[in-house]
């Protein structure tokens, strides 16, 4: 997407040393837009755990960049592919839930059982980064053209502006380009139908108030942020036509972990008769798994998260304590919501229903 008017990926080679990474530091947005260098696999771990980047595909793309950084370090070692075993190892530490991760260190895994040298490590781990990238973006904006058919068939029938509800950020911030639930909006907006999205500001870290609706305004679509309690009462009066949201893995069976809160909203959807849809990659799918409730690894965050909530203020950026300094807090960063609740799964293969057949249908090679 665009930035000022400059096509921009949310991550890069460094434009003139092709030794660094560089993301969007999202910690600082929507106040500033900042660029970090990530010149070392311990650099690119942080930058995962400590949330510098998030999303499930953002979160995959990075460690797979974290492998091309720990294999230029790893050139001077007698034993690279030992080094390179840890690097991935700590990679996959940072995070439990996006299944993206995993993912993409499987890939750099595998495209170093293919070269000899320390060297050849080098060039492969770099080549597979940046076609995880490419592949990533491409998906991303294939969705969104499979997606934009669901707003321009509510707009053929309402004749209005189609309101769409969404939560957390699975926008082109959370991916390379274009984002998941976001690139249908960014296709019907961008083909001039008329579009509407209730942004979920998504405590605790607020990834919809600061991020969402970042990335919204910068590419000029009318959004309005809401808290988190507020789309059950919108859907009640008929003001949402349309749920799309992003996930960090999704089950051979279609049960869907997101970003904590989209259980509730999926509840709501139901009891409304919204239709409720799961934008993803396939390298989101963890085909591996059946029963998201009891099988998905479920992230607990620091309780400070939940307890201070930080903003702009005439002094910058401030954190402040909202609760009983002595309360405990609980910080569950995701929850599953199960396929019954989602009416159907939008990939870069088309949209299928939220199943096993429904997955298999447009992915016969996992069958
Ligand atoms: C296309 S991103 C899909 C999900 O990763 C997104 O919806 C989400 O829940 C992100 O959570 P976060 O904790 O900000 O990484």
């Amino acid at each position: 997407m665009k930035i000022n008017g400059e096509p921009t990926r949310s991550i890069r080679l460094h434009p003139d040393n092709p030794r660094v990474v560089q993301v969007i530091d999202q910690r600082q947005l929507p106040h500033q837009l900042t660029w970090m260098d990530l010149a070392s696999v311990d650099e690119a771990a942080y930058a995962i755990k400590d949330m510098v980047v998030r999303g499930a595909p953002l979160i995959g793309a990075t460690a797979a960049m974290g492998m091309y950084l720990a294999a230029l370090d790893a050139v001077a070692e007698p034993d690279f592919r030992g080094v390179l075993t840890q690097a991935a190892h700590s990679l996959g530490q940072t995070r439990p839930t996006a299944v993206n991760l995993h993912w993409a260190l499987t890939s750099q895994m595998e495209a170093l059982e293919q070269v000899a040298t320390a060297s050849e490590a080098v060039d492969r781990l770099r080549q597979n980064a940046e076609a995880i990238l490419t592949a990533d973006e491409e998906q991303c904006r294939q969705i969104g053209l499979h997606g934009v058919q669901l707003i321009e068939d509510i707009y053929a029938r309402t004749g209005q502006p189609v309101n769409i509800l969404t939560h957390c950020n699975a926008g082109w911030l959370a991916c390379v380009d274009w984002g998941t639930a976001t690139s249908p909006i960014y296709h019907a907006h961008d083909r001039g139908l008329p579009v509407h999205v209730w942004v979920d500001e998504t405590r605790p870290r607020n990834q919809g108030a600061k991020l969402t609706a970042w990335e919204l305004g910068q590419h000029g679509v009318p959004h309005t942020v809401i808290p988190d309690n507020a789309g059950g009462h919108l859907m009640q009066h008929g003001l949402v036509d349309l749920a799309i949201v992003g996930t960090d893995r999704t089950t051979r069976q279609g049960d869907v972990a997101n970003k904590i809160g989209t259980y509730l909203k999926a509840l709501a959807a139901h009891d409304n008769g919204v239709p409720f849809y799961v934008a993803l990659p396939s390298s989101t799918i963890d085909w591996t798994l059946r029963d998201g409730v009891k099988e998905i690894p479920i992230e607990q965050r620091s309780q400070d998260e939940v307890k201070y909530i930080d903003g702009l203020s005439p002094h910058g950026v401030t954190s402040v304590l909202i609760c009983p300094e002595s309360s405990p807090a609980a910080n569950y960063a995701f929850d599953v919501t199960p396929a019954r609740l989602v009416t159907g799964l939008i990939t870069e293969r088309g949209i299928c229903p939220a199943s096993e057949a429904g997955l298999l249908s447009l992915f016969p090679e996992m069958a």
